[in-house]
């Protein structure tokens, strides 16, 4: 009959079983060659996988030459730093590289479960020290391992990890702080630098929300960006790069600037601002592009007066053959270095948005600034590669409507009417207006700050008044000029005829 063994029986038989296979051991130990040892512990470890049912894999922080942080460590440390918040028991918290926030993740040693599709999972966060060959002290190289059991491998292997990897991005991309990249001059420390760019943190508090603009227009602009941004998949099936042109234009201080953070803020992209005056040659601008990475907008500002674009090309086409040939082949080279060495060219910069570089990590927006739409190249501007042309313009009543709400917190007033009537009479930009809803003083309170922007407007509308005035006066003149100078040419034909006749009546007109 079977008898319950007590609890201490049952410790004292495990005891001695432990003891025993320690005493075992020592002996192999002691008397048995390394060889054999090693041949033994080469079969026990066969033997144990056969028993052991779980697989396991690590993910280190560093492979290779460790000069970059794996992506696989940071994502899965991402994906568990949600998971493991909720259910680990020792947890440390960090302030992420690129991040505001603390960034709670497991703490060494430390074993979370996880579960996907009704398998479970254990991750564990270890560390080890290298063993320590040089004088120098070694870092410890930390790494996560999975362990899940063996008869569920395909699906984690192809699964899992998948989804880990692609919610461990996710995470990452939400935690991450947005940069702004600029091209500097350059200088003879360039070479030595790895890339073009340098950053800062991006921190633009300007939304589409706080961006004065006609509602209809705006939305327009917002629903154009989202789908943009959620049409990887139909990009790839039309067999087009995923990137897509803006061309901002409009008058200064009218919001261009301010329109791009909004973008940039949106969609949550970093932003590259290009300086065009500072890229050497075309070579240095498709490196330039080869390093933006992808959710990013690449602007160039005051496109018209980066380059000449127009100017360059019209010069080529203004050159007569001949005059190329009277040209010493010295002259030509000179002219072709300084121009290689100081400039990038429109082709150049055609080549920069669609050439074949141009597609290399997707999701880009390209947009230019200009104050003259008229001054660009057609070239340049053509749908396809500046697909979506938006105009910003002066105030209108509706954009001073969401500029009085942000600045003011005033949704009606009764002096909106007569801002009304002033708008639609005169011009004035946002920043303008923008300017005059600045309170000046603490005692500046929301009637105060109106009326300055009524004042504003009664003068912007005076001086358009006298400026039209004058150039009516002006073309008057002219006009009156233009009349008098045709009955002279009349009688200078008659005078032809009858010279004396008329002389007294042209010497009272030139008088
Ligand atoms: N549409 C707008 N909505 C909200 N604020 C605006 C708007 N337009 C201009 N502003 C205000 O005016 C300032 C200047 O605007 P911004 O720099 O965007 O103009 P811009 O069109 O880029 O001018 P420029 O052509 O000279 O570069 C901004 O800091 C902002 O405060
Ligand atoms: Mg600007």
């Amino acid at each position: 009959m079977f008898v319950p063994q007590t609890m201490t029986e049952m410790w004292a038989t495990m005891g001695s079983t432990i003891a025993s296979f320690m005493f075992i051991s020592a002996i192999i130990r002691q008397y048995c060659p390394y060889e054999l040892r090693l041949y033994f512990g080469k079969y026990t470890k066969l033997i144990m996988s056969f028993f052991y049912p779980y697989i396991k894999i690590s993910i280190h922080e560093y492979t290779g030459d460790r000069l970059k942080r794996s992506e696989a460590y940071a994502a899965v440390e991402a994906y568990l730093s949600i998971n493991s918040s909720k259910c680990a028991k020792r947890l440390k918290a960090e302030m992420a590289k690129d991040c505001s926030k603390l960034v709670l993740s497991m703490d060494e040693y430390e074993r979370v479960k996880d579960e996907f599709k009704g398998i479970k999972v254990w991750w564990v966060s270890s560390k080890v020290m290298p063993p320590s060959q040089s004088m120098y002290p070694q870092q410890e190289r930390r790494f996560y391992r999975l362990t899940f059991h063996k008869r569920h491998r395909e699906i984690i292997t192809e699964e899992y990890l998948k989804h880990v990897m692609q919610q461990g991005k996710d995470i990452r991309l939400k935690n991450r702080q947005r940069k702004l990249y600029t091209n500097g001059s350059a200088n003879k420390w360039q070479i030595y630098k790895q890339t073009g760019w340098s950053h800062i943190v991006f921190e633009h508090p300007a939304t589409f929300q706080t961006l004065a603009m006609e509602p209809a227009k705006k939305q327009e602009i917002i629903e154009d960006l989202v789908t943009f941004s959620k049409s990887k998949d139909f990009y790839a099936r039309i067999g087009k790069a995923w990137k897509r042109g803006y061309l901002l234009y409009g008058p200064p201080g009218t919001g261009k600037s301010t329109m791009i953070a909004a973008m940039a803020n949106l969609l949550n992209y970093d932003v590259y601002d290009l300086e065009l005056t500072a890229v050497r040659d075309n070579t240095e601008l498709r490196k330039l592009l080869i390093e933006t990475t992808s959710k990013s907008i690449i602007v160039i500002e005051d496109i018209d007066c980066s380059l000449d674009l127009t100017g360059q090309r019209n010069k080529k086409d203004e050159k007569s053959p001949d005059e190329d040939k009277k040209k010493s082949e010295k002259e030509t080279r000179k002219e072709h270095k300084e121009e290689t060495s100081s400039r990038v060219t429109l082709s150049g910069l055609l080549n920069f948005i669609d050439g074949i570089w141009s597609a290399c990590g997707g999701e880009r927006l390209v947009v230019f600034t200009t104050n003259y739409v008229e001054k660009l190249d057609p070239a340049l501007i053509r749908r396809g590669r500046m697909d979506k042309h938006i105009e910003l313009s002066y105030c209108s009543f509706e954009a001073f409507k969401v500029l009085s709400s942000n600045y003011l917190t005033l949704e009606a007033h009764p002096l909106f009417d007569k801002i009304e009537s002033l708008m639609k009479e005169t011009k004035i930009t946002p920043a303008d207006v923008a300017e005059n809803l600045m309170p000046k003083s603490p005692l500046d309170d929301a009637e105060k700050r109106l009326s300055h922007l009524i004042q504003a407007l009664e003068e912007a509308k005076a001086a358009a008044e006298a400026t039209e005035k004058a150039e009516k006066e002006a073309s008057r003149i002219n006009a009156q000029a233009d009349e008098a100078t045709k009955p002279a040419e009349g009688s200078a034909k008659e005078d032809a005829a009858q010279p004396q006749e008329n002389s007294h009546f042209k010497s009272q007109i030139a008088h």
